[in-house]
């Protein structure tokens, strides 16, 4: 039989909603990934509320967790690590120092990376020292990174002026370490209006995706962790990078019709859970190159 992929989930955890390890999860678990989640802040709810309470987990606690799972025997079962909003640069070093304990033990576990920035637009943005660490130390240890537009931005420290600046600035991030970068939201002038679009780069080469552009009063929130969620979980489940990419695009395109459907500003997981483990639709990757 088969061994079921377990992946340790380093990010936020929200009491009502979905964001962080509360978007991620239950979607890992449904597709069939077991996951360990390690939540770097317990809020009451996310913060493009405007208001929240709850508190950070004080870095120390990361590698003490990460010491608890390897005390008991199973830090070598752990095959992967995903990591997303970080409270401060002392939460971001305790994470590399638990992926490379982890890789110690296995050195086929897999680490990506989300680097969130948050919407600065939206009043919601992280210290300076949290995209420092991000692009000057995460870059290096992490496999694969999945930065929306704004964080690609503010690795580049520029805007792009085409699609194909887009895979520049892409094909950049990737000389600093990661085997891929997946951008989660492309952003450029001249983009057409009515599609979301994607990308992945890898050594091997470099794919565009596009997607159908959803009206909603408000952007729902935690579609950037539900992205990255998903397509690690399907490299672990044996996915080839190109598959997961277009695995992942399906399966949240799901939830957003289930949640335009329901006019609901949270994402409907629950509901669309089955469609989340089968897409009925498959948006088709293709290839591109500079
Ligand atoms: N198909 C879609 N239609 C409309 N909005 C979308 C679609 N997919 C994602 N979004 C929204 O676009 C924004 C950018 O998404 P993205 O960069 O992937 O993630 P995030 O900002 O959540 O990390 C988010 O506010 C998300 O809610
Ligand atoms: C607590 C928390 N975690 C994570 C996120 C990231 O969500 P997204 O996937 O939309 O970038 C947010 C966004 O507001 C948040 O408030
Ligand atoms: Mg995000």
């Amino acid at each position: 039989m088969k061994r079921t992929p377990h992946l340790l989930a380093i990010q936020s955890h929200v009491v009502f909603g979905h964001a962080g390890n509360s978007a991620a999860v239950f979607p890992m678990q449904r597709v069939g990934v077991n996951v360990w989640p390690l939540n770097t802040v317990q809020f009451s709810n996310h913060t493009q509320y405007g208001q929240w309470t709850g508190e950070v987990l004080a870095p120390h606690q990361i590698p003490d967790l990460v010491e608890g799972i390897a005390a008991i025997g199973e830090l070598g079962n752990c095959d992967a690590v995903l990591s997303g909003y970080l409270g401060s640069a002392a939460q971001g070093r305790a994470i590399l120092t638990g992926v490379a304990r982890i890789k110690s033990m296995n050195p086929k576990a897999l680490y990506l990376c989300d680097p969130v920035m948050g919407h600065p637009e939206k009043g919601c943005s992280v210290p300076a020292e949290v995209s420092d660490f991000l692009l000057e130390e995460a870059a290096a240890v992490a496999d694969f990174m999945c930065p929306n537009q704004l964080e690609l931005d503010s690795f580049s420290g520029r805007k792009p002026q085409s699609l194909f600046d887009c895979l520049a600035m892409a094909r950049a991030l990737l000389t600093r370490g990661p085997k891929a970068v997946l951008v989660k939201h492309l952003d450029y002038p001249g983009k057409t209006p009515d599609v979301f679009e994607m990308l992945l780069v890898t050594a091997e080469g470099s794919w565009h995706l596009q997607r159908p552009l959803l009206a909603f009063p408000r952007q729902p929130v935690g579609v950037g962790d539900l992205t990255s969620g998903l397509f690690l979980a399907r490299v672990l489940l044996g996915d080839s990078l190109v598959a997961a990419f277009e695995f992942a695009a399906s399966a949240v395109h799901e939830v957003l019709l289930e949640t335009q459907a329901c006019a609901s500003y949270e994402l409907e997981l629950v509901r669309a859970q089955d469609r989340i483990a089968h897409p009925r639709v498959r948006f088709e990757a293709t290839s591109i190159s500079l």
